[in-house]
Order: C-alpha cells, then sequence, then structure tokens
C-alpha cells in the first residue's frame, strides 16, 4: 500500500442547491503527521474531512488518499468517524460491549482490542442501554478504531470524554502513529491537552484554507505572546479565531428586518452571495 499521505489540489465543492462550500484547498499532509484542521464553526472542517473520506464526490483530480481517489475508488485502511457515526442507532440498544465489538471485527485483532479497552476504560459488562454519554461515546471510539487503519478522519467526536480519557486518548493516537505507518487529521474546538499533538495546523476560514503548516513553525511565531494560562496552541487558535471574525464581521449585519428574512451566513461571505430561505 502506498505511504499514507494526503494530497488536495485545488479542490472547490458546492453543496448542491446552496451556495455553501470550500474553496480552491491545496494541502499535503505527510505520512505519519498529525493534521489539526481548526477554524470557526462553518469554516468548512467537515465538508473538507467527508470529501477526504470520499463521502462526498470531488472534482476528478484534487484529492488523492494514500495513492487513490476517494470517491472513485473506494478507501481500504481509511476510517472516518464523524457526527452520523456517532447517531448510528445500534449504540443505544440493550446490546453487550463485548458483542458490538465483536460486530465490528474484534476478534480478528484481540490484542488491539483488548488495549483500546483498557486505554479508554471500557468495563465489557456494560450494556449499551444503561451506559452514561462518554461511556457510550468510549465504546464507540473502540469500535470505530479497532481495526488498524492507516489514514484516520476525526470529525470531533472527543467532546462527551472526561479530561483523563480524552488524554489518554489522544496520546494513544500519537503513539499510534509513532509505531504505525498511519496518519491523522483531527478536527476540534477542544485544545486542552494537545500540546505537543499536533505535527501540522491547517487554519480554515470561509471554506478555504487560510494557511497551514508545521505546529512549530506557528506556535514559534507566537512564543512572544503574553502570557494568559492558555496553552500556546490555545493562544494562537484564538488569535486567528478572533482576527477571521473581525474580517468577517457580524453575520447579520445586513438583515433580520423583513418576512422570509434575507440573511447573510458566514460560510456564503466566501462567496460573495446571501441565499433566501
Ligand atoms: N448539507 C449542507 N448543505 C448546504 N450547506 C452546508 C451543508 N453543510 C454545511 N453547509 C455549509 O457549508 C459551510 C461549511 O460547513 P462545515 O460543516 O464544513 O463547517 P465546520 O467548519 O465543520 O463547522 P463546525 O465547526 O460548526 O462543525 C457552512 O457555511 C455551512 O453552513
Amino acid at each position: 500500500m502506498a505511504p499514507p499521505e494526503i494530497k488536495v489540489n485545488d479542490l472547490t465543492y458546492k453543496f448542491p442547491n446552496y451556495p455553501t462550500g470550500i474553496r480552491n484547498i491545496s494541502l499535503s499532509v505527510p505520512p505519519r503527521s498529525r493534521t489539526l484542521l481548526i477554524g470557526a464553526n462553518g469554516a468548512g472542517k467537515t465538508t473538507l474531512l467527508r470529501l477526504l473520506a470520499g463521502k462526498r464526490l470531488a472534482p476528478s483530480g484534487t484529492i488523492n488518499v494514500s495513492g487513490v481517489d476517494p470517491f472513485k475508488d473506494g478507501l481500504e485502511g481509511v476510517t472516518y468517524l464523524g457526527l452520523e457515526w456517532v447517531l448510528n442507532p445500534i449504540v443505544r440498544t440493550d446490546i453487550g460491549v463485548s458483542e458490538l465489538l465483536r460486530s465490528v471485527g474484534g476478534d480478528a485483532y484481540p490484542a488491539r482490542r483488548d488495549e483500546l479497552v483498557g486505554v479508554l476504560d471500557i468495563d465489557v459488562r456494560w450494556r449499551m442501554s444503561a451506559v452514561s454519554d462518554g461511556e457510550r461515546r468510549r465504546v464507540q471510539l473502540a469500535m470505530g478504531l479497532v481495526r488498524p487503519w492507516t489514514v484516520l478522519l476525526l470529525d470531533e467526536i472527543t467532546v462527551d470524554l472526561d479530561v483523563l480519557s480524552r488524554a489518554e486518548f489522544l496520546a494513544w493516537l500519537k503513539r499510534e502513529t509513532e509505531i504505525r505507518e498511519c496518519t491523522i487529521v483531527y478536527a476540534t474546538h477542544i485544545l486542552d491537552n494537545l500540546a505537543g499533538w499536533p505535527t501540522h495546523l491547517v487554519h480554515m476560514h470561509l471554506g478555504r484554507v487560510r494557511e497551514w503548516g508545521t505546529a512549530d513553525r506557528f506556535l514559534g511565531e507566537t512564543a512572544a505572546l503574553e502570557s494568559t494560562g492558555n496553552s500556546r496552541l490555545g493562544e494562537l487558535v484564538l488569535g486567528w479565531l478572533r482576527k477571521d471574525l473581525e474580517e468577517r464581521g457580524p453575520r447579520n449585519q445586513n438583515s433580520m428586518g423583513t418576512e422570509g428574512m434575507t440573511y447573510s451566513v458566514g460560510g456564503l461571505g466566501g462567496y460573495g452571495l446571501e441565499h433566501k430561505d
């Protein structure tokens, strides 16, 4: 198999019937990297991840994941964990954890299964109809990750985890990229416990990649920031989002007056368009 790298070449995608989407994105995500996708709500992170996962059709030649076009060729070894995966109703039924893990191939990877059960602090006697949200999420993560992926696309799915579980989980992901030939792209708003985690940062704004590069480069630039108690990554991202908001302006500056109102949507700003609801 080709090294798990992701190349995006001038990718533009527009949602059918909406002027929203992402524009002119070019990126190169090296094998064994851990890339954070950063951006305000609506910046285009989920759209990009779903395109990388082959869940939506990108223009031919714009995306290459481990040497193949994800939509056309299907992606062996690529795991995408996002909202629709989280909402899968099976994990709310009266089913046991062992059974669930078996159903996703856990028995074929017993060492990995047991490792994930340990890292995510899962009790295999749990019934899924009688667990907390965070416990359910931990089981889901074990289910999603038990097969050894080579490219992992994560759309924030750790929101329900307690601080320690999330820290352990992030450390496990990091270790994976150190001991195996694999690559992670992770869209998140939660920057706790991420110091030293990302190798690369991608800053998205209004459907575009505003800047991207190695984490060291960006974090080096923030070294002189006044300390606020935030991590350097937290300060960097706060600065980015403040600047993005300033440039975009309030969402409703030209609107909210009439029946059947016309409103400016952040994501449309990049296209210079408005749509009526
Ligand atoms: N199904 C859809 N149809 C039309 N427009 C959409 C659709 N999904 C998202 N959009 C729009 O596309 C833009 C990018 O949305 P996307 O979900 O990729 O943002 P995001 O960066 O993941 O945001 P968040 O941080 O809130 O998850 C937004 O302007 C959004 O309103």
